[in-house]
């Protein structure tokens, strides 16, 4: 392949309701696509953060610089221009796995599309659908959380995940577990909002039998999740921690780490998604596929990971409906609690004319 134009298209579509975590409320999806022009085949992909840094140090404006001006001249150079190729060639540049990982799925898209290739076949998808699980923020009240519960219940969801912050955090998981039960499926996720202080007070949520608790402490900080660990009896999931294989296989090692949220964008690219997931599944160690409310652009490709072998744990890999009243792709539409594996040619979505549209704030030649 041979790289022609690469275009960036800045995208805000507003969510169905606000979202809260530990770190901040969300009431818009604003991000970009990347579309590429190949000389054999176009590919998309989507940046998974958010215009401002506060689930990770990556934002919207900064990766669109560093795609212009560091990344995309890599790429460009290279004498040919396929996924292998890129990792290498992206390599001296520090960090930026999101922005890494939006290139590189663009690339990767278009590559398959020209062998005609579904990514559920390159990565290994062993399913054709994924049972989808749904991410709840936090809510004014505890009723209304309840609500908005035994609506997605209603809807199919085959797994809650709450998210939870001081102060927020014990009475909402007695809530759900007193009103729906103890065999729902159900898990925390605190984005970092603790710290070891906090471990006896993390200790009470033993006693709900969760699945997991995801990212309690602070981002990167493998020994005091270990310590945790050692005295807390729910499993600790880490997400912001991982940002490749090599974190995964350190994290597993100390024991800060007994179960893997897999966000592609977070590690660089499904390429390294799929060695994050090899990792912990030769570990004995399960995954599930996280989320950052993407569009379905982002959400197709997510799915073809999600249904490799140790995907055994349902994800945030939810319908387009838990977010967006319209969805820029057809939208993916929850079916007995499951999603459909994406099996056309690459992601094997393209962005709607119409809804992109609307819903593009404004477009731009990254490369030429
Ligand atoms: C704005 S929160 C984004 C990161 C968060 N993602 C989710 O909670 C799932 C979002 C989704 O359903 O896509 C996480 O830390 O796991
Ligand atoms: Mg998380």
């Amino acid at each position: 392949m041979k790289l022609e134009r690469v275009e960036i298209v800045h995208v805000a579509i507003p969510l169905v309701s606000p979202f809260r975590t530990s770190f901040g409320t969300m009431t818009t999806k604003d991000t970009f696509l990347l579309h590429i022009v190949t000389d054999t085949a176009e590919g998309w992909s989507e940046f998974a953060a958010d215009p401002e840094p506060l689930y990770c140090p990556e934002f919207v404006a900064g990766a669109e610089i560093v795609l212009r001006d560091f990344l995309l001249p890599r790429v460009a150079a290279l004498p040919v221009l396929g996924t292998a190729h890129l990792a290498p060639a992206m390599a001296k540049i520090k960090g930026h796995e999101l922005a890494k990982a939006a290139l590189g799925t663009a690339v990767l898209d278009a590559e398959l599309r020209s062998y005609g290739m579904s990514l559920a076949t390159y990565l290994g998808a062993v399913r054709e659908r994924v049972p989808a699980g749904v991410s709840v923020g936090i809510h004014p009240t505890l009723g209304e959380l309840l609500d908005a519960v035994e609506g997605y219940l209603a809807e199919g969801y085959v797994r809650i995940k709450l998210k939870i912050e001081p102060g927020w955090d014990l009475e909402p998981v007695r809530a759900v577990r007193e009103r729906f039960g103890a065999e729902l499926p159900l898990q925390v996720d605190a984005n970092t909002a603790y710290t070891l202080a906090d471990a006896e007070h993390l200790r009470r949520l033993d006693e709900f039998g969760l699945l997991l608790i995801e990212e309690p402490l602070d981002e990167n900080n493998l020994h005091a999740h270990a310590r945790l660990q050692q005295r807390i009896s729910t499993p600790v999931c880490l997400d912001e921690s991982l940002h490749n294989a090599r974190d995964t296989a350190s994290a597993i090692a100390m024991d800060a780490c007994r179960v893997v949220n897999v966000k592609p964008a977070r590690v660089g690219g499904y390429l390294e998604a799929r060695r994050v997931h090899d990792v912990a599944h030769a570990h004995g160690v399960p995954v599930w596929c996280g989320g950052m409310l993407e569009t379905g652009i982002g959400r197709a490709p997510n799915l073809a990971l999600a249904a490799l072998p140790g995907f055994t744990l349902p994800g945030d890999t939810s319908a387009s409906s838990r977010y967006f009243a319209e969805d820029i792709t057809e939208p993916f539409v929850l079916v007995d609690g499951h999603l459909p594996v994406p099996r056309k040619p690459g992601i094997g979505v393209e962005p709607l004319p119409e809804p992109l549209r609307r819903f593009t704030r404004h477009r731009r030649d990254l490369y030429v």
